[in-house]
């Protein structure tokens, strides 16, 4: 209902609304009838008698309890009957589509008003706009709903991905961006560079919902890369151009029930037929991201020459079936068995007892894309946490108060702020560096980086949980961002290797760099 349909009153004609019979109340210069949503109100029939509630402005008392959105919900909107005359809304809650936060710290730095960065030039903001405006509009509405039922993202919002190229640019700068039109020409693909790249993942993670945000097409950002990288021409021409305009799904199938994700132990074999025309085959994979709806799996197999990776199109002889996890279905979670699959040699990515090689070459770029979302993700909640702890109030004074909550606040503040410095001093020198020289110069200071990220994230979503209290820990209302945050931050630090083992990557690396003659 637009505002100017609304009628007029004044103050004095709301409170006399002020009985069971005839109930009304004032939200932010709105008023809205609840004499019958009284009786159906989730909160309870008695809050709308307690004191300063029936007549009155109770914009402290709703904000205190419930989100904003919950007065955009039609079934809700509908109970606002006019507007206090002479009085605008004052307050400016939810999301506004494709709007830059004005909270502090909501925003990484560079796109804060009035602060400066070497980084990001006119082609990145204006990305950065296009592609927030396109996550509001089309994905993170599709992303609540799709958390919630755990349907795979719909086919609709894939679809407009790929109009615009996004499932390509996801992929990073390189050849496969060639001729194409880039978010409506915004960015051309000479120019698009690693920062572009970071726009749109950081943008993509707004979403706010871990599961589905696995769902749209993670597969493809570590899947597909091996296939463009090692595969043969005619492959490429056959599978790129079905992956990325999202007609097929590709995931990656590495990790197994017997090895998680050491490649050197896997059971999944391939053996060539007599005629050497074909690879057979057969073993298991699980927690595959993608795996219940993709039509191609980059698989890693043992070969007569050691560690092997193949790509097997769905076919007979391939089955798969989901996991439960911690997050939603959307994100296609499987285990998939192979069961004597033939396929033709030409799919082999890569050398023939090359894999490592393959493996290796896409770890890079998986793990800083999923720096990326780390940060922004727990940039996330810390606006959740700083508004709460603003319109929140405990002991008759908002929680920000408390010295116990600052602190709180403050090392979640310091955690995201050095993470997205750290990432951006790297996305610098991916973009001064040969991919090669980024394998041999990166891979210690990205492992690091995802290692330290994924900690700082799980600290701010503990911190967060205690600023929420048991909103924190409940699916609906007000929490309901730090109870899915904290639900599902682990799968950060486990998906494309667990914590512990990156930073002990990070410092074997160091020590093989160590000088020979370097002595105290
Ligand atoms: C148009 C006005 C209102 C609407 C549409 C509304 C709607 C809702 C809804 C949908 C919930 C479920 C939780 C959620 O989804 O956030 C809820 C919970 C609640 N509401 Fe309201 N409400 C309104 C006004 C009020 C007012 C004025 C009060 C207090 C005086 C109040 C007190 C509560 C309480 C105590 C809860 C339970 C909160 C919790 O479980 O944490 N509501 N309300």
């Amino acid at each position: 209902m637009a505002t100017k349909e609304l009628k007029k009153f004044t103050r004095e004609d709301v409170a006399k609304h002020n009985t069971e019979d005839s109930l009304w109340i004032i939200i932010d210069s709105k008023v809205y009838d609840v004499t019958r949503f009284r009786n159906l109100h989730p909160g309870g029939i008695s809050v709308f008698m307690d004191e300063g509630i029936p007549g009155e402005d109770a914009t402290e008392a709703f904000y205190g309890l419930h989100r904003h959105e919950v007065l955009e919900r039609p079934q809700y909107a509908r109970l606002q009957i006019g507007v206090i005359e002479s009085e605008e809304p004052q307050i400016k809650g939810g999301r506004m589509p494709g709007e830059v936060s004005q909270v502090p710290y909501a925003e990484p730095s560079w796109l804060a008003k009035g602060y400066h960065s070497p980084y990001y030039k006119e082609s990145h903001r204006r990305l950065q706009k296009a592609v927030r405006e396109f996550v509001d509009e089309h994905i993170y509405p599709d992303a609540q709903e799709r958390e919630l039922d755990g349907k795979r993202p719909s086919q609709s919002v894939l679809d407009k991905m790929a109009e615009v190229n996004l499932h390509a640019m996801r992929m990073g700068p390189g050849k496969h961006l060639k001729g194409l039109t880039l978010m409506g020409g915004i960015v051309t693909p000479e120019e698009f560079d690693y920062f572009h790249e970071l726009v749109i993942s950081q943008e993509i993670a707004r979403c706010g919902a871990r599961g589905y945000g696995d769902g749209l097409q993670a597969g493809c950002v570590i899947g597909l890369p091996p296939v463009l990288n090692f595969g043969s021409p005619e492959l490429k021409a056959k599978v790129v151009p079905e992956v990325l305009s999202a007609k097929k799904f590709i995931c990656l199938a590495v990790s197994e029930a017997y090895a998680g994700s050491d490649v050197f132990g896997l059971q999944t074999t391939a053996t060539k037929t007599e005629d050497g025309k074909h690879w057979i085959i057969s073993g298991t994979k699980k927690w595959i991201t993608n795996g219940t709806f993709a039509d191609y799996f980059t698989v890693g197999c043992r070969t007569e020459d050691g560690f092997t990776v193949i790509l097997v199109e769905r076919s007979e002889g391939v089955s798969t079936k989901p996991i439960k996890t911690s997050y939603s279905a959307a994100a296609g979670t499987a285990y998939i068995t192979f069961d004597k699959v033939k396929v033709p040699v030409e799919n082999t990515l890569g050398e023939e007892g090359g894999g490592i090689f393959v493996m290796l070459s896409n770890f890079n770029h998986e793990r800083w894309v999923m720096c990326g979302v780390s940060a922004r993700s727990q940039r996330a909640i810390v606006e959740e946490c700083l508004k709460w702890v603003n319109q929140r109030k405990a002991f008759g004074k908002p929680l920000h108060s408390l010295a116990v909550i600052r602190s709180k606040l403050a090392a979640m503040i310091s955690r995201a702020e050095s993470v997205q410095s750290w990432l951006e001093s790297i996305t610098y020198q991916m973009c001064n560096m040969s991919y090669k020289e980024q394998s041999s110069k990166l891979a210690g200071q990205i492992a690091f980086l995802k290692s330290y990220s994924t900690r700082c994230a799980q600290l701010t979503a503990a911190d967060a949980v205690q600023i929420f209290g048991g909103r924190g820990i409940t699916q609906t209302g007000m929490g309901r961002f730090v109870e899915h945050y904290h639900r599902t931050v682990t799968f950060d630090a486990l998906l494309g290797g667990a914590e512990d083992v990156l930073a002990d990557l990070g410092v074997r690396q160091a020590m093989r760099l160590m000088p020979q003659d370097a002595r105290l």
